[in-house]
């Protein structure tokens, strides 16, 4: 079977700049793939470039076996994409959000499944982006990611803002959504959520891989969360000079 993506050599440029260089990495069907780093290290920039909301910068990205490195209209039809929270229009329902990502609501509710319910979207239906704090709006754009139906996801910092009852019901239903077969790719900040959810991953340091992290490294980590912490957090510091 195809790896579900599988880059090799990908490179993004922001401003004139590769903020992404060299990066090789194999996403397997039907897992959870999580990127850690520090703040400015490129896992945006990179999952934006998947998502084809920005162009590689060179390098190869091939999806289900499709090389897609020079098609950005591709990929973007390829990935459910959460978008930026803050992005979202103020002048829009939850709704109409919904809507123009996968249609109609009663389809949109079906394909979410369980992740409507735990991203608690009843009741952002009618409510105007404008009024929403910001969790409402991080469910709303996770939302959105689900909505069309994807079999391939791209989160970025999805437990962000998030109140820890929806952190969660989401974890939950991401985990069974992954364990029916979704692929999904999130950005992270939370180590025990990495160790205790996903699949694989890997460590960003200023646009390159640091790290990969295996599945043998994470079921370690899901079994002693807190020696997985430190040893993480020692790489980041040393990584970052911090
Ligand atoms: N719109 C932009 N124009 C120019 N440079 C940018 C832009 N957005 C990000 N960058 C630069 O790209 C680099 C990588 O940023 P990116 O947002 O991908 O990092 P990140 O790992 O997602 O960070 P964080 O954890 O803070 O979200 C940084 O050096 C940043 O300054």
């Amino acid at each position: 079977m195809n790896p579900a993506v599988l880059l090799t050599g990908a490179a993004v440029e922001r401003g004139g700049r590769q903020v992404v260089r060299a990066v090789d990495l194999t996403v397997a069907q039907g897992s959870w793939f999580g990127f850690i780093g520090a703040n400015g290290s490129g896992k945006t920039s990179l999952l934006r470039a998947l998502a084809g909301r920005l162009p590689f910068a060179g390098g190869s990205c091939r999806v289900g076996g499709e090389e897609l490195v020079g098609d950005r209209a591709a990929r973007a039809l390829r990935f459910g994409f959460a978008p930026p929270p803050d992005k979202l229009p103020d002048s829009l329902r939850g709704r109409d959000v919904l809507e123009f990502t996968g249609g109609k609501m009663e389809e949109v509710r079906s394909r979410m499944g369980s992740l409507y319910v735990a991203l608690g979207v009843a009741p952002l239906l009618d409510r105007w982006i404008g009024d929403c704090s910001a969790g409402m709006r991080q469910r709303i754009a996770i939302a959105a990611a689900f909505a069309g139906g994807h079999s391939l996801v791209i989160l970025d910092e999805p437990f962000n803002w998030l109140d820890p009852v929806a952190a969660f019901d989401l974890r939950r239903a991401l985990r069974e959504r992954v364990d029916g077969g979704l692929t999904l790719m999130t950005a992270l900040h939370d180590l025990n959520t990495l160790a205790a959810a996903c699949d694989a991953g890997l460590m960003f340091a200023d646009g390159k891989v640091a790290m990969t992290l295996s599945e043998d490294m994470l079921q370690t980590a899901a079994r002693t969360p807190q020696a997985f912490e430190r040893q993480m957090i020692d790489i980041l510091r040393s990584e970052t000079g911090g």
